[in-house]
């Protein structure tokens, strides 16, 4: 793994300052997973994270459920046909996959791998079924959180405030919330999303704890027998 400057991890940059050395110490790139019923907010606050935040990259899925008015193809999504996504899954290109309010989704493999190698963070914006497969996969590697909002009334609101959808849409959406909410259980973080500035210095929060986790400096032990060995030369 390249020693990139992945110095957004605090314990990265004091780790290096203590040694003297210049170099940010390499490590593993985390998979950030963000799950919520539609209309919760979820959208809002990983395009937030992606905005503020250095050293993350988002993966943009594939899908071949309609482009909405606000969307720019290949930045929220690829849109993609069903058939070109079923020669995606077939030809193992998609990292995980699912179906979701009757359309399929899917994350493109190569673009995580290249980051993760590259030590960088990638945000997911997928849904539980999705999360499962990263989970069975990459076990060790995935943070999730689970984004809930702060009453039915007002997730509906929210869904017709945003006003992309069609009020069947809408509808279906709303009646699949409480089977994707049924998978709170499963995260490893929930988020009620009452205050967007709040969730979004939560989800920071979550984002920096996880970075500092010792799991992930993957080189930290060469680090620290570098850090004793300067101890010895100085106490000799
Ligand atoms: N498994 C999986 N789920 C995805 C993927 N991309 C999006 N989703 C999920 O599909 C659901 C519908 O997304 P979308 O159509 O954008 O609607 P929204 O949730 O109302 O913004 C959401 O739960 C997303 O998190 C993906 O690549 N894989
Ligand atoms: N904390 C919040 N308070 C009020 N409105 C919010 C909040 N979070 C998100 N929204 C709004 O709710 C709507 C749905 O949010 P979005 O991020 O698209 O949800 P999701 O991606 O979970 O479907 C959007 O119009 C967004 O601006």
């Amino acid at each position: 793994m390249p020693a990139e400057d992945t110095s957004t991890s605090a314990a990265s940059t004091t780790a290096a300052s203590a040694s003297g050395t210049t170099g940010a110490i390499a490590r593993r790139g985390i998979m950030l997973v963000v799950s919520s019923p539609s209309g919760a907010g979820k959208t809002t606050l990983t395009r937030t994270l992606i905005d503020e935040e250095e050293h993350i990259t988002l993966s943009v899925s594939v899908t071949t459920r309609p482009r909405r008015p606000s969307e720019i193809d290949g930045v929220h999504y690829r849109f993609i046909s069903k058939r070109q996504f079923d020669v995606m899954r077939d030809s193992g290109d998609l990292l995980e996959w699912a179906e979701v309010h009757g359309n399929c989704y899917g994350t493109p493999r190569e673009p995580v791998e290249a980051a993760l190698a590259a030590g960088r963070d990638v945000l997911f914006d997928i849904d539980w079924q999705g999360t499962r497969q990263l989970y069975e996969a990459m076990r060790d590697d995935v943070v999730s959180v689970f984004v809930l909002p702060p009453s039915a009334a007002e997730l509906k609101a929210r869904l017709e405030r945003r006003a992309e959808d069609s009020h069947d849409i809408i509808v279906k959406r709303l009646k699949n919330a409480a089977e994707e909410i049924a998978h709170w259980p499963e995260y490893d973080y929930v988020l009620v999303n009452r205050d967007l500035d709040k969730s979004f210095k939560r989800l920071q929060s979550i984002l920096t704890a996880e970075r500092l986790k010792r799991v992930h400096g993957a080189d930290m032990e060469r680090f620290v027998d570098g850090l004793l060995d300067g101890l010895k030369d100085i106490t000799a």
